[in-house]
């Protein structure tokens, strides 16, 4: 299953956290900018060839500490379809490089439309037989609201072509609680959502206990963090909200077990931008990447056992 790839990364670099790749043109340093307008004029063309670069000498400096990417989608698609060209190229990339890829998408729809979107970005799209890769990447995030008939072509996916999805469960963002928090009987509709990734989950089981059907929790509400590794033991948790949000190390422990296993943490903009906040050349801003997420990993990891693989 692609959550064993994805634990296999972790404890190889001892490091549970996944860098998130979301890069606005303002996040790429001027000389890289500079370089793509002066080729490109001031074009969605030379954003994206801007951020691809920004992506790739990133992905080069991290990939050896750092087990996972999570590229969001949304700041790929703002740059038309020269910006989804970059978001392919960066998900070949990181893989290349032995990288575990979660497109952060939260997709969902009827069933007939989620096939479609699961053979875009987990599967093969067939064209007139022959069976191609759109995107492919290892796990998506997707939106479980619309019930099973929009999670079971993924899960189809999932089991063809070994690869996973994180389904929202309690989002990081403030007002996550004016329906998440709501009660469906004695259970929060969160909770309520966690059983269902638990459900689903007992399909595509793998060889560490957790299965290929993962849960977004954020690292702003570590109380539901706790609460939610306690009921769903089969289910990875994509953590994000750490830094930018609020998010911290102790909060975040809350949901792992007792391996230092069952949660992968994101930082997007801490990682992207802490050339920035280091006040550091520009020219430097991939090694000033690497260093926050050293950083990053050692905060973290300081609230945990040592990460191992369950006996
Ligand atoms: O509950 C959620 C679900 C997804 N996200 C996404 O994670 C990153 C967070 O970025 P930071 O810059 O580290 O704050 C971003 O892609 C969000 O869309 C989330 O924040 N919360």
């Amino acid at each position: 299953m692609s959550m064993d790839r994805l634990i296999e990364n972790i404890v190889k670099t001892q490091n549970p956290s996944v860098v998130g790749l979301d890069p606005k043109l303002e996040y790429v340093p001027e000389f890289i900018k500079e370089k793509k307008f002066k080729k490109y004029d001031r074009t969605l063309k030379a954003a994206a060839k801007a951020i691809l670069e920004f992506n790739k000498c990133i992905i080069d400096e991290i990939h050896d500490i750092c087990p996972a990417i999570k590229p969001q989608a949304a700041y790929y698609e703002m740059y038309g379809y020269e910006g989804v060209k970059t978001l392919y190229k960066t998900i070949q990339y990181a893989k290349e490089k032995g990288m575990f890829v979660m497109t952060d998408g939260k997709r969902n729809d009827i069933g007939a439309t989620m096939e479609a979107y699961a053979a875009a970005h987990l599967g093969l799209t067939d064209v007139g037989g022959e069976k191609i890769e759109a995107f492919g990447a290892d796990a998506l995030t997707v939106n479980g609201y619309l019930g099973s008939d929009g999670i079971n072509p993924l899960l189809e996916q999932c089991k063809l072509y070994d690869k996973g999805i994180f389904v929202l469960v309690k989002t990081s963002n403030k007002s996550s609680g004016e329906l998440q928090d709501l009660k469906i009987g004695d259970k929060t509709v969160y909770a309520t959502m966690g059983d269902m990734c638990e459900k689903w989950g007992s399909e595509v089981m793998g060889k560490y206990g957790y299965s290929g059907v993962g849960a977004v929790v954020g690292a702003t509400y570590p109380e539901q963090l706790a609460e939610m590794r306690a009921a769903l033991p089969h289910t990875f948790f994509l953590v994000p909200g750490y830094g930018a949000q609020g998010g911290g190390a102790e909060g975040v422990s809350k949901g792992f077990d007792k391996n230092g296993l069952g949660a992968i943490v994101n930082s997007s903009r801490g990682v992207m931008c802490a050339y920035k906040k280091e006040e550091c050349d520009e020219q430097d801003f991939a090694k000033a990447a690497r260093r926050e997420v050293i950083r990053m990993k050692e905060d973290i990891i300081s609230y945990l056992p040592r990460i191992a693989f369950p006996d």
